[in-house]
């Protein structure tokens, strides 16, 4: 009770996409330890795509050393441990790649990406897409470590100016150099974009999101 009272984020899980490689620079594999600690820092647990592969497994290890809870969701086909290594704290299989990011969007209250490649890239879109459509109202953040981002932001502005991304949803990516900054606007985050249709309008079935979402806006 007092410790939920002391409660510095109001974020209780945030997902976490990152590379399954670990990246050439040491400031990606550093950044990754420190968005972990900085999640431990405010009483957050993590949920991530399972495995300790690359930043997936530094960024899993700083939040479990930490003290607080881990879920990582996979896919039964990667569970092999020659393929993704060993996962730190619990465990949940899912069925496929579809499942396994509707059930790490239904269990977290916002969304960070690290650097990362193609699988990271497709997790960040999608969630902020189905920001876009209302489909979750939940903080997406972008750890834009030693700008290695800057040209997917470049390209967002372009679209934006090109007419095919509205002003408004523009800021539904929110990114920040540090985790440290990161963390403090997705707390200060209120959406601003229309959205297409109502959270409740969606199939929420078989999307897996619970009727009423933790975060209000
Ligand atoms: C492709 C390789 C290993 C596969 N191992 C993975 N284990 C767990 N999760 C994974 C794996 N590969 C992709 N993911 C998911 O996508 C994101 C990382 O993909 P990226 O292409 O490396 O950016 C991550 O968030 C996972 O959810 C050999 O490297």
């Amino acid at each position: 009770m007092e410790k939920e009272m002391m409660r510095t984020s109001k974020f209780k899980r945030i997902c976490v996409f990152c590379g399954s490689s670990q990246g050439k620079k040491r400031s990606y594999q550093d950044a990754a330890i420190e968005l972990g600690r900085e999640l431990v820092s405010r009483d957050i647990d993590l949920v991530y795509g399972g495995g300790s592969v690359g930043l997936m497994g530094l960024v899993s290890q700083a939040v479990y050393n930490g003290g607080r809870h881990v879920l990582g969701v996979i896919p039964k086909t990667l569970m092999p441990r020659e393929i993704t290594g060993e996962t730190v704290g619990e465990v949940r299989p899912v069925a496929d790649m579809h499942q396994r990011k509707a059930e790490m969007a239904r269990q977290s209250d916002a969304f960070i990406a690290l650097p990362g490649g193609y699988g990271t890239l497709e997790e960040l879109l999608e969630v902020i897409t189905w920001a876009q459509l209302g489909i979750h109202d939940k903080p997406v953040g972008l750890l834009n470590v030693d700008g290695y981002y800057n040209s997917l932001l470049c390209f967002i502005d372009k679209a934006v100016e090109e007419g095919f991304i509205c002003p408004n949803a523009r800021h539904i990516i929110i990114s920040a150099p540090t985790a440290k900054e990161l963390m403090k606007k997705l707390e200060e985050y209120v959406p601003r974009h229309e959205i297409v249709a109502s959270k409740l309008s969606w199939e929420i079935e078989q999307l897996g999101y619970p009727a009423k979402c933790d975060i209000s806006r």
